[in-house]
């Protein structure tokens, strides 16, 4: 059953051609990653589907009603707000959020703001908080890129068993080709 269909995407900024006529189509439950070099408009392909910014041309068909979360490539939180006070805002999966706080030791970060957690942690945040957020869709834009090789592998644990005996449908950027092996149903190339 199809998902969504990207039906040619046109979209330029300030003159420049950044995607020109895309074309996909995703079954519900499939696992597509999403590779290309840098600049060639994988982010602005992710956002366009999610809506978070409109194409020039073309369209996103849904054929089942998207429930969408989204992993940005440069984590965003409210740097006003704890660690705590910003998943708060979001979370409404308490049971997945408790699992894994407990998983990754978070805990300890909960009351820090932000600009006080490594890089790193604000990526595992803004991976947890992803996944507690109620989603048929997970968009996740390079989810590994500052972990540590022990981090890395833990947090592609917890993504493999999150899409276990679930029907949810993936779209994930990323450059490396262990996760294309071991995650993707599909590779899909914007180069
Ligand atoms: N809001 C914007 N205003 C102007 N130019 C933009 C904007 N967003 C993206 N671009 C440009 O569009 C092009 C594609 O950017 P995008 O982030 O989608 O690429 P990418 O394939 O995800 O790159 P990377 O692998 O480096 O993350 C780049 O040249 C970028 O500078």
């Amino acid at each position: 059953m199809v998902f969504l269909r990207v039906n040619n995407i046109k979209k330029s900024f300030d003159e420049k051609k950044v995607l020109d006529g895309v074309f996909m189509e995703v079954y519900k439950g499939e696992r597509v990653i999403i590779k290309g070099p840098n600049g060639v408009g994988k982010t602005t392909l992710l956002k366009i589907i999610a809506g978070i910014i409109l194409p020039d041309e073309g369209s996103i068909d849904f054929l089942v009603k998207p429930q969408i979360s989204f992993q940005f490539q440069n984590v965003v939180f409210f740097p006003w707000l704890s660690m705590m006070e910003n998943l708060e805002l979001f979370v409404r999966d308490k049971e997945i959020l408790k699992n894994l706080i407990e998983y990754f030791s978070l805990r300890d970060f909960f009351h820090l703001y932000p600009s006080e957690i490594s890089g790193g942690y604000q990526q595992i945040f803004s991976f947890v908080r992803a996944l507690s957020i109620p989603h048929n869709l997970l968009i996740l834009d390079e989810p590994f890129k500052s972990l540590d090789p022990e981090r890395k592998k833990r947090v592609k644990e917890v993504l493999k068993d999150h899409l276990k005996d679930r029907k949810i449908t993936l779209l994930m950027v990323s450059h490396q080709e262990e996760e294309e092996r071991e995650i993707a149903d599909r590779i899909f190339n914007l180069a």
